[in-house]
């Protein structure tokens, strides 16, 4: 019910903010916007993410602090200061070096006593793309958010059932734990799709035509705000340093494997990193949790035509199946699309039979 719902203050209204901004008022919930730039916070207006803050607007119950990672702490401390009842939460993507800052700057503000309504907070989720415009009220649907909890048990309580209203699904961890986790998720994985991406500068056009949807997968976060993320890198670079280091010696495996490949061992070598990385992805959980691998994979092939995706739904349905996970792939340069479904490993081969027994053009992945 709306009324239930505590009041929001979304302040930096970029992709998160205004996604944060998007999804509460989908609920009913009262949100004000505020950004230091006042052409982004009146585009997060103008999308429905919120209310323009003013002087004088009504104390909000939470505050969510979505500016940059460099500017975080001190709109943090600014929060608690500003608004002394309300619960602050961010969505930066470091956690240890912003908590210190905050520490810091409450201590020269004498607050120290507040620091347990400030619960920090980090959905995994997000875009390659910056600013109000690329929000998404779903975009938090069934993603991790990770909350460190303050020692205050109502305000981290306030903030978990903030991030479960926003779809999120709430993982406790120290800030520590947090950094370690998300160097390996999230920052080495991004260094890593930069460093691909930046080698097609210089490669020909005709080339890059070629490129199919193996480069896609491995660059589409190449595509990310450079600032953003020399913030976080810089943020985390304790623990992203000794990943990076592995992966240097890795590639340097590769390398001398390459040099002689029809050396004695050499092939092995290569075969062992290109399965340990088989191994690695294994390990990504798909919905629920469980092994993405736990999933039988039918892959359907549809003609780029309106209603195709509907039609194959709907047989889904009739059949009793259910879909655990969907990708849709485009052919560069033809007419055609394929499906990969994800469905219950037991039911894979009958599916791809009963959509064939239909007319359609599908088979079991194996
Ligand atoms: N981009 C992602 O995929 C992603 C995912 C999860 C978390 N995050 C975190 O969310 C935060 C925001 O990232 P984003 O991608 O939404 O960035 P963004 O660039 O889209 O938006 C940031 C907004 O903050 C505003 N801002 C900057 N300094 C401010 C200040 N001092 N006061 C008020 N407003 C200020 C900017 O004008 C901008 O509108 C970052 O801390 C980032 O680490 C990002
Ligand atoms: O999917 C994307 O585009 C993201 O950039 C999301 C992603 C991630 O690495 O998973 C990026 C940074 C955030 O701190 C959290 C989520």
């Amino acid at each position: 019910m709306a009324a239930s719902l505590p009041s929001v203050l979304v302040v930096g209204t970029g992709l998160l903010g205004a996604s944060v901004g998007l999804k509460w008022r989908s609920l009913g919930g009262a949100v004000y916007v505020r950004d230091q730039s006042p052409t982004a916070a009146a585009i997060a207006e103008d999308l429905g993410a919120g209310r323009l803050w003013k002087d004088g607007s009504d104390a909000p119950d939470i505050v969510v602090v979505a500016t940059p990672p460099e500017s975080t702490a001190e709109s943090i401390v600014a929060a608690l200061r500003e608004f002394p009842d309300a619960v602050v939460t961010d969505v930066a993507s470091i956690k240890g070096r912003i908590g210190a800052q905050v520490r810091e700057l409450a201590a020269k503000a004498g607050i120290t006593a507040d620091l347990g309504r400030y619960v920090p907070g980090h959905p995994m989720a997000g875009r390659e793309r910056s600013g109000p415009v690329a929000a998404r009220a779903e975009l938090f649907e069934a993603m991790p958010w990770i909350v460190c909890p303050s020692g205050d048990a109502d305000a981290t309580h306030a903030v978990e059932t903030l991030a479960r209203r926003l779809g999120g699904t709430v993982v406790t961890m120290t800030p520590e734990e947090h950094d370690s986790a998300v160097a390996l998720v999230s920052h080495m994985p991004q260094v890593a799709a930069s460093l691909v991406a930046s080698r097609l500068t210089s490669g020909h056009d005709s080339s890059l035509a070629l490129a199919g949807n193996g480069l896609r997968d491995t660059t589409r976060i190449a595509g990310s705000d450079p600032t953003l993320w020399v913030q976080i890198l810089a943020g985390n670079a304790a623990a992203v340093r000794p990943l990076l280091a592995e992966l240097a010696s890795d590639l340097h495996g590769v390398l001398e494997a390459l040099e002689d490949p029809a050396a004695p061992g050499a092939r092995l070598a290569l075969a062992r990193l290109l399965d340990a990385g088989q191994a690695g992805r294994s390990r990504l959980p798909g919905k629920h949790g469980t092994s993405s691998e736990r999933f039988a994979h039918v892959m359907v092939l549809l003609d780029d035509r309106p209603g195709q995706l509907g039609s194959l739904f709907n047989v889904l349905a009739d059949l009793g199946v259910n879909v655990e996970d969907v990708r849709m792939e485009h052919a560069p340069g033809r007419e055609v699309g394929a499906v990969d479904l994800s469905v219950q490993t037991h039911l894979g081969q009958s599916t791809a039979d009963e959509l064939v027994a239909r007319g359609m053009n599908a088979y079991h992945v194996r």
